[in-house]
């Protein structure tokens, strides 16, 4: 009979080899030693598991790795080992000023298509050529896991700006049903009563001092958003100022919080930071409460659950806000409000997430285009007239007479191509390699971009005056066109030339193109319409204002704000 405490092979080998009858006899002779020895088995087979798992992962991720490196160094691109990549990036990118400045020299050199290696495990791939760009966005289906994490860190669970198209796929194609119709129609509606509501405060403002084009801009891409989400309610929601900051705050602060792979726990900033992104969810919560208690909101949901079992028909309510409106139809945001009004945790990811992207990209082109008008004030007065002309035929300015508005609408695609929301669109696919027609396969998981104000600013296509702002050059169709109405307008029909369509890219091309287009170019020019038919843009008198767009090698700096004023129109 063996001893208890003989020496057993606690190796997984060890247990396989070793003949079953003497374990049963020890076992039987020894009741603890069958416990202790089944025990360390079970820890043993386990810890081979685990060992077993995390070398097959590593390995896994190694093979991913070197197949990167291998696909990556067949893409052209400037010789450089990915180990010592970073260093290279910085000296390229601080010698000319930005990554699209270095991105521009690497184009000029080695083609349409350029690869650079981030770090060892970042491979950018540049995409420059309009065909192979189409190609790109409609194959690459994903977007780069780090905005994902952003959105998600920042406010919550959300079924949109995910990194993984399956997962967002559903909820743009009801968000794009939503923004194409009701929008489009609450649009009508919305910017005068904006431009009511920003200019009583711009008058506080301007009485306390000085007003910056993009704090204007912001106030009133702040308010038609929210305003457009929430409903008139939003416009005399009392904590409307306090939201709006913490959601640049927000805003500025996103992505480098979500860089960290491991949230830093340990970092006292980031505690604040999360501190705000609450409190930011909390003044979601209250502005919906302020609409639920404004348009009884609970009663309609109830009554709209109801209606059905009783055969009632549906009251039609003039009005209630898109949002509201749109949960009693059962639309955009009626999960997503019911689900709160039922938990009261609902965590309102994709509201904010719609805000937060929403508000920057609309503040920078309402910023862009009266940057614009202040420098060019006879463009303004042509506005004018052309507003004034067809405000003479109608009873109440609206989306489809602002489409009427060629000159108004060619501006603000001038501005939108000048200075795109961000310098680069971005894309990657997480699973697949991306073959394009021009034989470069771009693997799985590296970062795929445009560099948009290379290709918006390309004398190639654009012509030699392509970093001057010149709105006629979108004229060759609508001038055709005047007089009809663009019952389809989603910024193409100024081109004639497929190229420069092609090459005009601030909303993204593709299956993760921007699902607000038509609904942010209709409410941004009607909002500038309404704006120019009551007042006036000009410099502020007395100050050093020189607003004038920079030009860095091929690149268009982001323009100063001006400081300007308001002045109101004499009827
Ligand atoms: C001037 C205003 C805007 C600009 C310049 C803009 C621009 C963009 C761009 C460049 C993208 C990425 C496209 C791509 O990768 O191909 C995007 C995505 C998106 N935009 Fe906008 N956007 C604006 C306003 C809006 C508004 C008002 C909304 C809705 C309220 C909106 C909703 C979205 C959504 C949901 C996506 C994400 C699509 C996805 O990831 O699947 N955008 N936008």
């Amino acid at each position: 009979m063996e001893s208890c405490d003989a020496a057993h092979p606690y190796t997984l080998i060890g247990v396989l080899l070793r003949p079953p009858t003497s374990a049963h006899a020890g076992a039987a002779a020894c009741p603890g030693r069958f416990f202790r020895d089944y025990t360390s088995r079970a820890t043993n087979a386990l810890l081979w598991i685990a060992l077993i798992s995390v070398t097959s992962l590593l390995f896994r991720r190694l093979a991913r790795l070197v197949r990167l490196w291998v696909q990556g160094s067949r893409i052209p691109g400037p010789p450089s080992n990915p180990f010592l990549a970073r260093s290279k990036l910085i000296a390229g990118c601080g010698s000319l000023g930005s990554l699209t400045g270095y991105l521009a020299e690497l184009h000029e050199t080695y083609g349409p298509i350029v690869r650079l290696w981030l770090s060892p495990t970042q491979l950018l791939v540049s995409v420059k050529d309009t065909m192979l760009i189409k190609e790109m966005l409609i194959k690459a289906e994903d977007k780069l896991p780090l905005t994902g994490r952003a959105f998600h860190l920042a406010f919550g669970r959300s079924s949109l700006f995910v990194s993984s198209f399956e997962k967002v796929r559903k909820r743009r194609e009801s968000l794009a049903e939503y923004m194409n119709g009701k929008l489009a129609v609450g649009a009508n509606n919305i910017p005068l009563k904006v431009v009511e509501c920003v200019m009583g405060r711009v008058d506080t403002i301007m009485g306390k001092g000085i007003l910056d084009c993009i704090s204007v801009s912001r106030q009133l891409a702040f308010y038609i958003l929210g305003s457009t989400l929430f409903g008139d309610a939003f416009l005399d929601w009392p904590k409307a100022g306090m939201y709006e900051e913490i959601l640049m705050t927000i805003a500025k602060d996103g992505c480098f919080w979500a860089s960290y792979t491991v949230p830093p726990f340990w970092s006292s900033t980031y505690w604040k930071y999360q501190h705000m992104c609450k409190r930011l969810k909390h003044l979601t919560k209250d502005i919906i409460q302020h609409c639920v208690e404004r348009y009884d909101l609970l009663s309609q949901i109830h009554y709209n659950s109801h209606k059905e079992n009783k055969g009632n028909e549906k009251k039609t309510r003039l009005d209630a806000p898109v949002l509201l409106d749109n949960a009693t139809s059962g639309g955009l945001f009626q999960k997503e409000m019911e689900e709160y009004l039922i938990s009261k945790e609902e965590p309102c990811g994709n509201i904010l997430g719609l805000m937060f992207h929403g508000c920057l990209a609309t503040a920078s082109l309402i910023s862009s285009i009266l940057t614009r008008l202040v420098l060019h004030p006879e463009l303004q007065e042509k506005l004018y007239s052309e507003i004034i002309e067809v405000r003479e035929k109608t009873y109440k300015l609206d989306s489809h007479d602002v489409q009427k508005m060629n000159l108004l609408m060619a501006t603000v695609h001038e501005s939108a191509r000048l200075l795109p929301a961000g310098p680069l669109l971005q894309r990657c696919s997480l699973k697949h390699d991306i073959c394009l027609s021009s034989g470069v396969t771009a693997p799985a998981g590296a970062i795929l971009v445009v560099p948009l104000q290379l290709v918006q600013m390309d004398n190639a296509i654009w012509g030699k005056d392509a970093s001057q702002f010149n709105p006629c050059r979108f004229f060759s169709e609508a001038t055709n066109h005047k007089g009809k109405e663009y019952e389809d307008f989603g910024g193409s029909h100024f081109f004639s030339e497929p190229k420069k369509k092609a090459a005009f890219l601030p909303f993204g091309y593709g299956t993760r193109a921007c699902v607000g287009e038509k609904f942010a170019t209709l409410g941004i020019a009607t909002l500038i319409a309404s704006l120019l038919q009551n007042y006036e843009i000009r410099f502020q008198p007395g100050l050093d204002n020189d607003p004038k767009p920079i030009m860095n090698d091929c690149i268009l700096q982001l323009l100063p704000s001006p400081k300007v004023v308001f002045v109101k129109r004499s009827k």
